[in-house]
């Protein structure tokens, strides 16, 4: 067949499919609202049902019973609502692309070969005989990433598969026409990646099922690892195969895993903003996102807890103040050292607190102390904890009997008036009362519950064990041997004052917790499958420990870039995955590392990686443009005019046009200056949403983010002095899509050197 011919066949093909989308649509959308239809029915049926008078006991029991049933109904209408809402996006999805790739397989002893479709979802012809359509994550579909022509193997529920690849096909389908069409041997043509990675940038990040390469398609078919560590360079398309990854799971695990089991620690609600759209396109929920500043303050309630982004604001300006107790702190020794601790923990050296009421002590620590002490010896201190809290509701209970009797209940009593009465009476009225004696102990003892139940609270919530004496306690005996005395009593004095503050510092908080869930036993999730971090070179040992602990049945799948490091060493892969894989304590352990830069053009991921004192490893994308151009100005008005003629000038151009500082402070100077001249928007990291448009942020705002054109503010020597900012520089250079602009306020920092000339356009002032 001539490759017209053959052309023609795809697209009457392509045409059918489109045809079989929309009536499936349509069919679809008819039940859909008749689906929605029934369930505001229901819905309303049952409101009316729900709000009958429950004041009559008898009739309160049958509706019980009839609001339960309809309950039921309501649920059950909705979940068939939603199955249809499902499949109604993921019908129009496949609307706008219905595939992307198309194998020709022959099975042994078979001579004719047979043609699967694969896209981003399964679909059946309209007797429902035939796959028209094979999901990209069907297990036959692996071929279309994994194999060159020639024998294949592919897994199957019997065992593994061995057959024949005889084409590997690949299109573009943009609204129901071929666009481009070719076959390939490769894994996924360049041709097409060079089309999608051409692409300007849009808020949202795309899902990559039509390009995936080898080495991401092993991190997104990963089953067996219990930790698998991505380390991948600058855009080399570690987000996007994880999320492909989640994808992949949610496939194939419909019955056991719902999107609810995966948590994502996520850099920012920036990154969080631009990744939403990818698993809803590939007709997935999303996961649970979270930053590590979140995560934290969730657990931390009442405390203001330090943030990656102040801490890394207090280390550039005024450097690490305590560089070794802060690397111990962070590190699996000191996270082993807390449990040694709380093992060894007895109940004199348990620090426990009065339980307070009202202004007074309601329960004393010596009280506490003494129920704990009368417990057997061989417990374990959580359980001994646990057997504290429930002594202690035990005596609260018959505590609330006495205090009902007590003068502040009874002056309490007589100051109420009749709607505070009714709801303490509650179902209960007057007549049930044989006298008014007994209605009054009724009340007082109501009243006395209802006021004792913030001791209540206090004691479920474990408030009678003191953690932060408890930590002071375990710091000033677990002093590292490289760390003065001095310098380990300011740690420790130091900690003491921020929790007087009520505030926390980053480094003690995963110590912290670790050494509160190990004393009272809770914290810890066993309904989390999934854990994945991105930009793991943000996170401590410590931490990742802690992680660990609190999701002890999850698999971590760890993502980073030891290059982008914002003011750190760099660690070699495979040293980190024996650093991470002994402190997780993981029996299936995964290293996967991605050299080539997918996000850059040429041009730029050449000039970034030259900034990298190892940067060989890093392979750029064939994909050309400008050269990087180095804008070199003497002073600051120079500067701002050559800016906004630039930002001016992009714009025209590019989507967006972002301005990338060192810190939020250099940010909110630009904006300053910049702001009256033309439409600029500042992103802080109280920022959820991303919009287009001409953008200035700190780089750490702009973690994980591409933009069309990025504009590096002031890479001179007196902004980048310090020679581990190189990570920082790096980070900001390969945020680039297309167009990189480097400004310098006089003289380059060092890491711009004359050897870069020739992957750089300079431009003086004249
Ligand atoms: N196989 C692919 N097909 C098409 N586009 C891809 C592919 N892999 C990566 N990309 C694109 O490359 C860019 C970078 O990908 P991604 O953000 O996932 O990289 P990353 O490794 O997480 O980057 P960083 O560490 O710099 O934040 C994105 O625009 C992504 O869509």
């Amino acid at each position: 067949m001539t490759e017209q011919n053959e052309r023609q066949t795809e697209q009457k093909r392509v045409d059918y499919v489109t045809k079989q989308v929309a009536d499936q649509i349509k069919t679809n959308q008819q039940l859909f609202e008749q689906a929605h239809h029934e369930t505001r029915m229901v819905d309303q049926n049952y409101s009316d049902n729900a709000s009958v008078n429950l004041y009559e006991v008898d009739d309160a029991m049958e509706t019980n019973a009839m609001i339960e049933q309809q309950r039921q109904l309501v649920a059950r209408s909705y979940e068939s609502e939603t199955i249809l809402k499902h499949q109604l996006d993921t019908l129009s999805n496949l609307k706008k692309s219905p595939y992307f790739g198309r194998i020709d397989i022959k099975d042994p002893g078979e001579t004719t070969p047979e043609s699967l479709y694969i896209g981003v979802a399964s679909l059946m012809n309209e007797d429902k005989s035939d796959f028209i359509i094979y999901d990209w994550r069907a297990p036959i579909a692996g071929i279309y990433y994994n194999g060159n022509l020639g024998n294949v193997t592919y897994p199957t529920p019997a065992g593994t598969q061995t057959t024949e690849l005889v084409k590997k096909r690949q299109f573009t389908i943009k609204d129901g026409h071929i666009t481009n069409m070719f076959d390939t041997n490769e894994t996924v043509g360049d041709e097409m990646l060079q089309a999608a990675l051409g692409e300007q940038n849009d808020q949202y990040m795309q899902n990559i099922v039509a390009t995936i390469q080898k080495e991401q398609n092993d991190i997104i078919r990963d089953t067996t690892s219990d930790l698998l560590l991505v380390q991948g360079v600058a855009g080399s398309g570690k987000t996007s195969a994880i999320l492909q990854r989640i994808a992949y799971l949610l496939y194939h695990s419909r019955a056991s895993l719902n999107a609810d089991q995966i948590v994502l620690f996520s850099p920012n609600r920036l990154f969080s903003h631009y990744i939403s759209e990818v698993l809803p396109s590939l007709g997935e929920r999303n996961m649970r996102q979270v930053t590590l500043a979140e995560f934290l303050s969730r657990r931390f309630e009442g405390l203001d807890v330090q943030t990656l982004f102040e801490r890394y604001e207090v280390e550039q300006t005024h450097g690490i103040a305590n560089q070794a107790a802060q690397t111990y702190l962070e590190s699996a020794a000191c996270m082993k050292a807390v449990n040694d601790y709380c093992q060894s923990l007895t109940t004199e050296q348990l620090k426990f607190s009065n339980i307070m009421f009202d202004g007074r002590i309601f329960f004393t620590a010596t009280h506490v102390r003494d129920i704990f002490a009368k417990l057997p010896q061989k417990m374990a201190i959580a359980d001994k904890i646990l057997a504290t809290k429930n002594g202690l509701i035990k005596e609260l209970k018959q505590r609330v009997k006495e205090e009902a009797k007590s003068d502040w209940v009874s002056e309490a009593v007589s100051q109420l008036n009749g709607e505070d009465l009714h709801s303490l009476l509650g179902e209960k009225k007057s007549e049930d009362f044989e006298t008014e004696d007994e209605q009054l102990d009724y009340v007082s003892d109501r009243l006395a519950t209802k006021r004792l139940r913030i001791v209540y609270d206090a004691i479920y919530n474990n408030y009678f064990f003191d953690p932060y004496a408890q930590y002071a306690d375990f710091l000033t005996q677990n002093r590292p041997a490289i760390v003065p005395i001095d310098s380990w009593n300011q740690i420790v004095a130091n900690f003491k004052q921020e929790i007087e503050y009520h505030r926390i510092s980053l480094m003690y908080c995963s110590s912290l917790l670790y050494l509160r869930d190990l004393v009272s036993g809770s914290g810890q999730n066993r309904q989390l499958e999934y854990v994945f971090i991105d930009e793991m070179q943000d996170y401590s040992t410590a931490a990742l420990i802690y992680l660990k602990h609190v999701f002890p049945k999850a698999k971590f799948t760890i993502l980073g870039d030891s290059e982008q490091a914002l003011f750190k060493e760099i660690e070699a892969p495979q040293q980190l995955l024996e650093r991470l894989s002994t402190a997780l304590e993981s029996k299936r352990p995964n290293l996967i590392t991605l050299n080539r830069s997918y996000r850059s053009t040429t041009e730029i991921t050449n000039f970034a990686k030259s900034l990298l004192p190892d940067g060989d490893q890093i392979l750029p994308f064939n994909r050309h443009g400008d050269l990087p151009r180095i804008i070199l100005r003497y002073s600051m008005p120079d500067a701002i005019r050559a800016l906004l003629e630039e930002v001016d000038n992009q714009a025209k151009s590019s989507e967006t046009v972002a301005i990338l500082t060192k810190n939020a402070t250099q940010a909110h100077e630009v904006y300053q200056q910049l702001r009256q001249s033309t439409d600029i928007t500042l992103l802080t990291d109280t920022d959820r949403t991303l919009p287009t448009g001409i953008l200035v942020m700190p780089i750490y705002l702009a973690k994980g983010l591409e933009f069309d054109t990025v504009i590096a503010y002031d890479v001179s020597v007196n902004n980048y002095s310090d020679p581990r900012s190189t990570g920082i520089l790096y980070t900001i250079a390969s945020r680039a899509m297309h167009q990189l602009i480097l400004l310098s306020i006089g003289a380059t920092c060092p890491m711009i050197s004359d050897e870069q000339e020739k992957l750089l356009q300079i431009e003086h002032s004249i």
